[in-house]
C-alpha cells in the first residue's frame, strides 16, 4: 500500500515543530500512527524545508533546538547576531566614547533607531573626506559577482577602508561596541550623498541566494548579517530610510542612525528598505554593512 503526504499531515507537522517537540519525536509519533518510515522521514524533512520561509524568528526561537540547527544549517543562518541589548528598555546606551539614545525600536523587522550616535563634527568630518572621492554609486551586483551602475539607486557614493579616517575609525570602534559585532566584520564604511529627486529604491541589504553571482561574494565574509545607516545631515523634506512591509519610515536627523539585522537572507525578515527620494534639501548617509565573519 503507498501513502500519500496531506496537507493535515503537513500542518500537523508545522504545529508539532512550532510547538517545540523535535524531529525525532514528530517522527516516532508518525511511525507509531501507521506510516511507513521512508515516507514519514522524507514528508517531515520536505515539510520543514519548505514552511522555512514562512517561519518568523519569534516562531523558530520557539522551536526545539534540533529544528532550529536543521533550519539554520538548511539555510545558512547565522546564529549569532549583531544585536543592541535593549532589556532594561535603556533610554541610552554606553557605546564606550559616547553615550547612545535609544529612540524607536521594532522587533520584526529588527529596527533600532538611535540618536546621538555620531557628534555634529564627526558628521561633518565624515562628509568632508567622502566628497573629493564621490562618484556614481556602484551596488555589487549579485547576477556576476562585481559592480554595477545601478538605475534604482541615483546617489552619489564611495568606500572608505576601515579605519582610514580617525573619524570613520572611531565611529567604527563604538558601533563595534554597540552591537557586539567584530570591527573586523564590517565593510568599510560607504558615504552616499542624494540630490533633490534622488532615491534608493526598495531592496534588500544581503546578497540573494538564488542569484549566481552571490556564491563568489560570500567569500569574503559571508552573508551580511546586519546594517546601520547614519544620518550625516538632514534635508530639509523627504530622505528618511523606509521599510514598506511594516510601513515605516525613519526620519534622516544629523548624527541619527537606524540599525537593522537579517539572521537570514530572506524577505520574511520584512527588511526590505530604501532611501525616500530627496524632496528639498540634500541628504548625506554613512552605511556600514555587517558580515557573518570577518571581512579581509
Ligand atoms: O539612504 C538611505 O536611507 C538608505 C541607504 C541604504 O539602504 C543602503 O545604503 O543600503
Ligand atoms: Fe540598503
Amino acid at each position: 500500500m503507498s501513502q500519500t503526504v496531506t496537507p493535515e499531515l503537513r500542518r500537523w507537522i508545522i504545529e508539532q515543530a512550532s510547538a517545540g517537540f523535535s524531529p525525532e519525536s514528530v517522527l516516532k509519533a508518525m511511525l507509531d500512527a501507521g506510516w511507513q518510515q521512508p515516507v514519514a522521514e522524507q514528508a517531515l524533512e520536505r515539510t520543514l524545508l519548505e514552511h522555512l520561509g514562512s517561519v518568523t524568528p519569534q516562531q523558530l526561537a520557539q522551536a526545539a533546538p534540533e529544528v532550529r540547527e536543521a533550519v539554520n544549517a538548511a539555510l545558512g543562518v547565522s546564529a549569532q547576531m549583531p544585536h543592541i541589548d535593549l532589556s532594561g528598555s535603556p533610554r541610552r546606551i554606553d557605546a564606550g566614547d559616547r553615550w547612545v539614545d535609544v529612540i524607536t525600536h521594532l522587533n520584526h523587522p529588527r529596527v533600532v533607531v538611535l540618536g546621538n550616535l555620531l557628534s555634529p563634527e564627526e558628521c561633518d568630518a565624515i562628509i568632508e573626506s567622502a566628497k573629493p572621492r564621490m562618484a556614481r554609486s556602484l551596488t555589487v551586483q549579485t547576477t556576476t559577482g562585481g559592480e554595477e551602475m545601478n538605475p534604482d539607486r541615483t546617489s552619489n557614493g564611495m568606500f572608505f577602508a576601515r579605519g582610514q579616517t580617525p573619524e570613520v575609525s572611531a565611529v567604527e570602534a563604538r558601533i563595534a561596541r554597540l552591537v557586539g559585532w567584530p570591527v573586523e566584520n564590517g565593510e568599510g564604511v560607504q558615504v552616499l550623498h542624494y540630490r533633490p529627486g534622488a532615491e534608493y529604491k526598495p531592496h534588500y541589504d544581503y546578497f540573494d541566494p538564488a542569484e549566481p553571482g552571490t556564491p563568489t561574494i560570500l567569500k569574503r565574509g559571508g552573508q551580511r548579517v546586519a546594517t546601520l545607516v547614519m544620518y550625516l545631515n538632514e534635508p530639509t523634506r523627504g530622505g528618511g530610510t523606509t521599510f514598506p512591509d511594516v510601513g515605516l519610515e525613519v526620519a534622516p536627523v544629523r548624527g541619527h542612525a537606524v540599525f537593522f539585522s537579517y539572521d537570514r537572507p530572506h524577505p520574511s525578515t520584512r527588511t526590505l528598505h530604501g532611501g525616500a527620494p530627496v524632496l528639498e534639501g540634500e541628504k548625506w548617509v554613512a552605511t556600514k554593512w555587517l558580515r557573518e565573519r570577518e571581512f579581509a
